[in-house]
């Protein structure tokens, strides 16, 4: 494989959208140096990179929403004089981010057309566009008169890139699409995907994942630190670790924890009778040391006990810890004091407090244990902060820097070093890898390892098997708020993982 792999490539005539020389500086920071590259019409193309190499900033330029320093954008050949929001969708190209922005009680057609309404005194033929709407949402599986707040996860993904579309989209964005999608939610937006594709539309598709990439795109562009480091117009021959290799310009050695079977030991935790909505668990015990993952559909229980565990989801039932016994946590706070630690996967709403600096966030939800005894031991945060900022590669110039000049990824390892810092006797993390690079990802694995190996007992709510497979002791997998299975040592697979959860 070459690093500009062009095979398959015809002419830069079938280019759809063409990226000259861009560069996006933010100060200091150079986000974007020089990137030149070319989408071809009715392709899937990867944007790759580690956290920080720069892809939300370009596909914020791509979409208008970022103005570039110096570069032009071609569309079609020709060269825009203007990119902003407006422009780009007039010629376009839409950004589909993360959170859908739909509105849950209009109808799916009524969303479809959302962007179309005319704002003042226009004429717009309704008939048509109704029927437009309709034909479109045919081949969707979207029931059109359905209420939006009543589709599921993958429904208002799709529900999304058709609004793009329906605007005129012709290349359409799609920012880590898959984040809380079921395997088989996947298995269908994907599907879905590959129909447009047939049907001319381009995408442009970020993921940390190889398996994703290798399954549905075309071709793949690699950043880092700002260049475009690489790329292949043949994903097709591609290997994982090859992608690996173009990703972080270097081989990678995947974590595997190795297993520890904790049965028989004295537990560290204890539950019992834990009941609440959607939830009925009678007994589980978690050793010190262990690593203990929980897994299911969506609703099924895992998020939900763990979360009742932090007080966050109301539940009765007991908790022996740190060997007082009492009822569950009524919340954080009280969670927090019993030496419970726990990482939300919603980042936006629990996470990093975005005005702050890197360190002060990380020292945040320690601080309680540094100012007991009346004064805060600046010393030891400093140094709280310091490994942490190490340790988890924090990708900025110092830990002074604000969480929100951070990438999305940097900002994940900011909260996970924040809640490791507050030496926690269990600690809960929810999707602790979620939009992490695979680099990133084997480095938190290992420091969850590293943790457990002092006694202090992990859950891991995840629905990303992989991570299951190489960070957990036992596996729980949850079905109607109890759990069906518990899996340990070799069954702990990916493959009996997915066929457990979804049975
Ligand atoms: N508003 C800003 N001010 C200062 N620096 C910024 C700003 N926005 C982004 N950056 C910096 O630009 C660089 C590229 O960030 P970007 O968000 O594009 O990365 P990314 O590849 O999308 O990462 P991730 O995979 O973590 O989402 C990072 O070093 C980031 O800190």
């Amino acid at each position: 494989m070459t690093i500009h792999d062009t095979r398959g490539m015809d002419t830069a005539a079938d280019a759809i959208l063409r990226i000259e020389d861009v560069t996006k500086t933010y100060g200091p920071v150079r986000a974007l140096r020089g990137v030149s590259l070319e989408i071809r019409r009715g392709t899937i193309h990867g944007l790759l990179g580690e956290n920080g190499a720069g892809k939300s900033t370009l596909v914020g330029i791509i979409s208008g929403q970022n103005t570039p320093s110096s570069g032009r954008i071609l569309m079609d050949g020709r060269p825009l004089d203007h990119v902003d929001v407006k422009a780009m969708e007039e010629a376009g190209v839409f950004l589909v981010t993360q959170e859908p922005m739909i509105i849950d009680n209009m109808t799916a057609a009524e969303n479809l057309m959302l962007g179309i309404w005319p704002t003042q005194g226009g004429f717009v033929d309704w008939r048509k566009l109704r029927a437009d709407a309709a034909r479109m949402l045919a081949g969707s599986g979207i029931d059109g008169a359905a209420l939006a707040g009543r589709l599921d996860a993958v429904a208002r993904r799709k529900l999304n890139i058709l609004r793009a579309m329906f605007s005129g989209g012709r290349v359409i964005i799609l920012d880590e699409p898959t984040a809380a999608l079921t395997v088989a939610d996947r298995r269908v937006l994907f599907d879905f995907m590959r129909r447009l594709k047939a049907e001319g539309v381009t995408f442009i598709f970020i993921s940390h994942y190889n398996d994703e990439i290798l399954e549905i795109c075309d071709a793949v562009s690699v950043l880092r630190d700002g260049n475009l480091a690489g790329g292949s117009e043949n994903v097709a021959a591609l290997s994982s670790e090859q992608l690996t290799e173009l990703v972080l310009g270097r081989g990678l050695e995947l974590f595997q924890r190795s297993r520890r079977d904790h049965a028989g030991k004295t537990p560290a935790v204890r539950l019992r009778a834990v009941v609440g909505t959607n939830l009925s668990i009678d007994a589980l015990d978690i050793a010190p040391g262990e690593i203990l993952g929980f897994t299911g559909l969506p609703g099924a229980g895992a998020k939900e006990l763990a979360r009742a565990i932090f007080g966050l989801h109301p539940a009765g039932g007991t908790i022996w810890l740190g060997g007082r016994e009492g009822p569950l946590p009524a919340n954080p706070r009280a969670a927090f004091d019993a030496g419970i630690a726990y990482l939300s996967d919603d980042r936006r709403k629990d996470g990093a407090v975005g005005q702050m600096s890197i360190g002060d966030n990380i020292a945040l939800s320690s601080l309680p244990s540094r100012s007991r005894a009346g004064f805060i031991d600046r010393k030891a945060e400093a140094s709280v902060v310091a490994r942490y900022f190490g340790a988890m590669g924090v990708k900025a110039p110092s830990p002074d820097y604000a969480v929100d000049t951070l990438s999305g990824g940097n900002q994940q390892k900011v909260c996970l070093g924040r809640v490791l810092a507050t030496n926690p006797r269990l600690l809960i993390v929810d999707e602790p890898t979620r939009g992490i690079d695979v680099g990133v990802k084997q480095d938190v694995l290992r420091i969850i390892d590293e943790l457990s190996d002092t006694g202090v007992s992990v859950i891991i709510v995840s629905t990303d098997t992989d991570e299951l497979v190489r960070a957990a002791d036992r596996v729980c997998v949850f079905d109607h708020g109890s759990i069906k299975e518990t899996l340990t040592g070799e069954d702990i697979s990916v493959e009996r993982l997915r066929a457990s959860v979804q049975a």
